[in-house]
C-alpha cells in the first residue's frame, strides 16, 4: 500500500483523460427509426431542395398575378377555373391569360401560375370565379429550396440526433444516417458488500446501485454500458474481471476499491494489468480517491464507492471524455451564474463540490443544494442539475452569486 499520493488538481485529471488517445469509433449506418441520440459520423448535404417545388401555401387560386391587378370588391375580375389541383398532384396543363387553377395548400404551382389568392378573397361562380382582390406576381409561392437548397451543407459530424434533425433527414430521403458507433464502457462494481438485485439482502450486504448509476451515465452521454456485474474485494478476482471487460470495450468504470483501506486494491490491480497511471487521487471532495490509468489506447478508471462521490467525479470527468469520445459537440461542462437561495457553512481544506439544483425564479437562476452531501448519500442526486464549487475554507451565504455547472 502506498504511504503517500500526491493529490491531482481537477484541471490537471480532467486534462490528461480528456486528451488520452482512445481509438476514434467507427461510422457505421443506423435506420432512421434508430437514429435519435445518435452522434452523426460525416458532413452531410442536401440531396435534393426543400420543398422539392413552388408549392402554393394557402387554399385558394393560381393565377397569372397580372389577371388580378386592379381587382377589387367593388371591381371584381372574373377568371375562368380550369384546373384543380390538391395536395400530391400536379396541375393537368399550363395556364393561360385570364384562366386560373383551384389550388390547395402544399399543392404544385401550375406551369403559367405566378401566384395564389387565397379563397377568402375569392367569390366562385359556377366554371369562374370572381376575385376581389389583386395579388402581386409572385406572391403566396413557396419557392423550391426556399428552406433547403440542393448541395447545401445541412448537418455537421457530431452533431446529436433529436427531433428536428431526424426531420430534416427525413424529408431529404436521408435513410439510413451515418453515426459513430457507440464507444463500448465496461462497469464493474467492486466490494465484498456488494449483491446483485436476483440475490437476498441479507445483513451487511448493500444492493449494487453504482453499476446502474453508471451504466445510466454512459447511455446518456453517447457510450454503450457492458454491465460486469460485481466482484469480491481480491486482487486476482478484480483483475480477470477487468481483463473480461478489456477483451469487450476500451474503456473500464470501477467502482469501490480506491481508497487506503486494506481491500482498497484497484491501483494495485492497474499497476498488475501494465497500465500506466495517470493520477490516483483528486484535489477535491467527494470523489477524493478517484484514479485513472492507461493501458495503451485503453482507459482504466476506479471512482470511488461512495455513490454520490462517483456521481460528481463521473460528471466532473468522465461525462466530457466519453461525449468527445463519442463524438459529440456538446461534450464540454458548461456554467451559468446562479444566487443562491441557502448558505453552506461547513469548510474544507479542500474544494468541494456540492449537488444543487438551479430553477429560474422571478427573472433569475436560484440555486438550491439538493440536500444532505455525504459522499454515501444518493438522495441529493434525484432532483440535482448542477454542481456548485466550495473553494477551500470558503462559506457561502444565502444570496451569493455562485457559477453552476450545469448537469
Ligand atoms: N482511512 C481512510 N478511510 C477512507 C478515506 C481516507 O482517506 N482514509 N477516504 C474516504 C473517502 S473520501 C472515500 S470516497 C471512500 C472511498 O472508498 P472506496 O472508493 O475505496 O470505496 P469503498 O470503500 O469500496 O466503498 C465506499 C462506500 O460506497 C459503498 N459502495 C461501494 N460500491 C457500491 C455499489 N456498487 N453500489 C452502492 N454502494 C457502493 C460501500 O459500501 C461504502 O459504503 O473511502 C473513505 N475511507
Ligand atoms: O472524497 Mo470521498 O469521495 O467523498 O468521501
Amino acid at each position: 500500500m502506498e504511504k503517500h499520493i500526491y493529490p491531482f488538481v481537477l484541471e490537471k485529471a480532467q486534462d490528461s483523460l480528456w486528451n488520452y488517445p482512445l481509438r476514434a469509433p467507427m461510422v457505421e449506418p443506423i435506420s432512421i427509426l434508430n437514429a435519435q441520440n445518435r452522434v452523426l459520423g460525416e458532413d452531410l448535404y442536401a440531396p435534393h431542395s426543400l420543398p422539392p417545388f413552388d408549392r402554393s401555401p394557402l387554399d385558394g387560386y393560381a393565377l397569372r398575378g397580372e389577371d388580378s391587378l386592379g381587382a377589387s370588391k367593388k371591381n371584381p375580375k372574373v377568371l375562368t377555373v380550369v384546373d384543380r389541383i390538391p395536395a400530391g398532384h400536379i396541375g393537368r396543363r399550363e395556364l393561360q391569360a385570364g384562366e386560373c387553377a383551384r389550388i390547395f395548400t402544399g399543392a404544385p404551382i401550375p406551369l403559367g401560375a405566378n401566384a395564389v389568392l387565397r379563397q377568402e378573397d375569392t367569390e366562385p361562380e359556377g366554371e369562374t370565379v370572381r376575385f376581389l382582390s389583386e395579388v402581386t406576381p409572385g406572391a403566396n409561392i413557396s419557392r423550391k429550396g426556399e428552406d433547403v437548397v440542393a448541395g447545401e451543407p445541412i448537418l455537421t459530424r457530431g452533431t446529436m440526433i433529436g427531433p428536428a434533425e431526424l426531420a430534416i433527414l427525413s424529408a431529404l430521403g436521408m435513410d439510413p444516417v451515418p453515426c459513430y458507433a457507440r464507444p463500448k464502457v465496461a462497469i464493474l462494481s467492486t466490494g465484498d458488500e456488494i449483491v446483485e438485485l436476483t440475490s437476498p439482502l441479507t445483513p451487511g450486504k448493500i444492493f449494487n446501485s453504482n453499476m446502474y448509476l453508471i451504466a445510466g451515465y454512459v447511455s446518456r452521454d453517447g457510450g454503450e454500458p457492458i454491465l460486469l456485474g460485481s466482484v469480491h474485494d481480491k486482487e486476482e478476482l478484480i483483475q480477470a474481471r477487468i481483463q473480461e471487460g478489456l477483451a469487450q470495450a476500451d474503456l473500464i468504470l470501477t467502482t469501490g476499491g480506491v481508497s487506503v483501506g486494506d481491500y482498497d486494491v484497484v491501483k494495485e490491480v492497474h499497476h498488475e494489468l501494465g497500465a500506466k497511471r495517470l493520477f490516483a487521487k483528486l484535489d477535491i471532495k467527494p470523489g477524493t480517491p478517484m484514479t485513472a490509468s492507461g493501458l495503451g489506447e485503453k482507459l482504466l478508471i476506479g471512482l470511488s464507492g461512495n455513490p454520490g462521490a462517483a456521481a460528481v467525479t463521473y460528471e466532473l470527468t468522465v461525462r466530457t471524455l466519453l461525449r468527445n469520445w463519442a463524438g459529440r459537440k456538446d461534450s464540454q461542462l458548461s456554467k451559468v451564474r446562479a444566487r443562491l437561495t441557502e448558505g453552506f457553512g461547513k469548510t474544507s481544506g479542500q474544494r468541494r463540490f456540492l449537488r444543487g439544483r438551479i430553477d429560474w425564479v422571478n427573472g433569475e437562476y436560484r440555486l438550491s443544494f439538493t440536500g444532505k452531501q455525504n459522499p454515501g448519500v444518493m438522495k441529493s442526486l434525484l432532483a440535482c442539475n448542477c454542481l456548485v464549487e466550495v473553494p477551500p475554507q470558503k462559506r457561502w451565504m444565502s444570496d451569493d452569486w455562485v457559477e453552476a455547472i450545469l448537469l
